[in-house]
Parts: C-alpha cells; sequence; structure tokens
C-alpha cells in the first residue's frame, strides 16, 4: 500500500495557540480515514496544514505526495493543492454560474484549455457523482445534497490521490449525509485515499475505515 501522507512529530499551532502536539500518522492510497474529536480539538486545523493553508514550522517530517511542508515555497502551494480535493461542509459553489460553468472554472484555472478535454472530464465527473443530467443546473436550483455531490466532483476534477472532507455532512439531513458519506466511501474503494471530518461516528459503523481522534491536543490514530 503506497503512503502518501506522513506526518512525524509535529507541532500544529493556531496563531500562538499550540493546537496539537507531536503529531504522528500515516495516510495511504485506498484507505478511508475518519477524523474525529470535539468542537475546537483541531480537525479542521489538521486538515488546514495537509494543504498548507495552516504553515508547519516545527516537527521531525511533514511530507504530503512529494512535498515537504515543513519547507514548502509559497509557490509551491497551488502544485500541491492540484494534488488534493478539498471538500467543506458550506458548499461554496460559484452562485452566478451553472454546475459545468463551475467545474469549467476550476479546469481553466488549472491549466486546462481544450475545449473536447474540459467537457469530457466534467461528463465523467458528474457521472461518478450521480449527477450526470445536471450539468446545466444553476447551484440554487440544486438540494443541498445535490450541491454537496457537486462540490465532490469539483474536488475529483484533476484525478487527486487526496481527498479532504471536513465535515461534508454537516449540513445535509441524516439520510442525504449517509449518501454523501456513502460516495465518499466508494471513492476511496476506487483508489483515492479519503479523510473525513465527522461528528457523526454513526457513519464510522456503516462505513469501514480508520479512526484518528483529536483529543488534549493529541491525534490518536486507532
Ligand atoms: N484562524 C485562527 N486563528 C487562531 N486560532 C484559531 C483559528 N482557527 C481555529 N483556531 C483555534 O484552533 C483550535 C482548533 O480549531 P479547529 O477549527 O481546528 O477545530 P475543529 O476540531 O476542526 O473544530 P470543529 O469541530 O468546530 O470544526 C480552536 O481552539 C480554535 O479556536
Amino acid at each position: 500500500m503506497s503512503i502518501i501522507v506522513k506526518y512525524r512529530g509535529v507541532e500544529i499551532e493556531r496563531g500562538d495557540k499550540n493546537v496539537l502536539k507531536g503529531v504522528t500518522f500515516s495516510l495511504s492510497k485506498g484507505e478511508f480515514y475518519y477524523l474525529v474529536g470535539r468542537v475546537g480539538s483541531g480537525k479542521s486545523s489538521l486538515m488546514k496544514t495537509m494543504y498548507a493553508d495552516v504553515p508547519l514550522y516545527s516537527g521531525d517530517c511533514a511530507e504530503i505526495m512529494g512535498f515537504d511542508l515543513l519547507s514548502i515555497k509559497k509557490s509551491q502551494i497551488p502544485y500541491l493543492r492540484r494534488k488534493i480535493g478539498i471538500v467543506f461542509q458550506d458548499f461554496q459553489l460559484l452562485q452566478d454560474r451553472s454546475v459545468s460553468g463551475n467545474l469549467k472554472f476550476v479546469l481553466k484555472a488549472t491549466g486546462w484549455n481544450n475545449k473536447n478535454d474540459i467537457d469530457s472530464r466534467i461528463d465523467e465527473v458528474l457521472s461518478m457523482v450521480g449527477m450526470a443530467n445536471k450539468s446545466y443546473k444553476m447551484p440554487h436550483e440544486l438540494s443541498g445534497g445535490e450541491q454537496q455531490r457537486i462540490v465532490i466532483a469539483r474536488a475529483l476534477l484533476n484525478k487527486p490521490d487526496l481527498i479532504l472532507a471536513d465535515e461534508p455532512t454537516g449540513n445535509l439531513d441524516p439520510q442525504t449525509g449517509y449518501q454523501i458519506a456513502a460516495l465518499l466511501h466508494q471513492l476511496s474503494n476506487a483508489g483515492h485515499c479519503v479523510v473525513m471530518a465527522t461528528h457523526n461516528l454513526q457513519l464510522a459503523s456503516d462505513f469501514p475505515g480508520k479512526l484518528m481522534r483529536c483529543e488534549g491536543k493529541q491525534l490518536i490514530v486507532e
């Protein structure tokens, strides 16, 4: 199994506050990880370190897909982020354009310029999330669960090895949340590494995965 993220003895700080100490874990392709812990325990902060939104200053090792987070340069950060699909709980679709407009926007921003390639990649990701016939819809015409599927489709555009989902079911009713968790779990079966922060521990009994818990400023890996 190939390891794509490796942290050893990493300190995670927000401002001058130490959020997590001695963080040690690794993540592998094709695995599904739950990230749990109380409100404010550091789940989002940990995820943000992985895409260099929260910088890391000290630790023995913090490597992610060929990048060293302890010494990454600003100019490298966009290239790291292209390898990571990010899904938040608030959907953050651009409201002024259609589903395909939202997806096209990301592809163009990440260097795609052949119209046929763009159109076929959009068709591919929309069918992966069960939304093949919704490309012309405006975000406000979609339900919360459908919008979250589009956000997942957007996260998949550049075929990321790693998908980080921060409470992706937080704003959804239980049944829709369950379907979104099922979809993310399928993506791990298809070879992506998926990390999902959640307060819903019921999901962990429905979809197998490894548990990582933020507790008392430590990351406990079970
Ligand atoms: N931008 C920031 N500046 C300073 N401190 C912050 C910032 N963002 C978060 N924190 C602090 O860092 C700690 C960890 O917050 P974080 O958002 O990582 O927790 P969390 O486990 O994701 O919580 P939640 O379940 O609410 O999403 C909290 O004490 C929080 O107040």
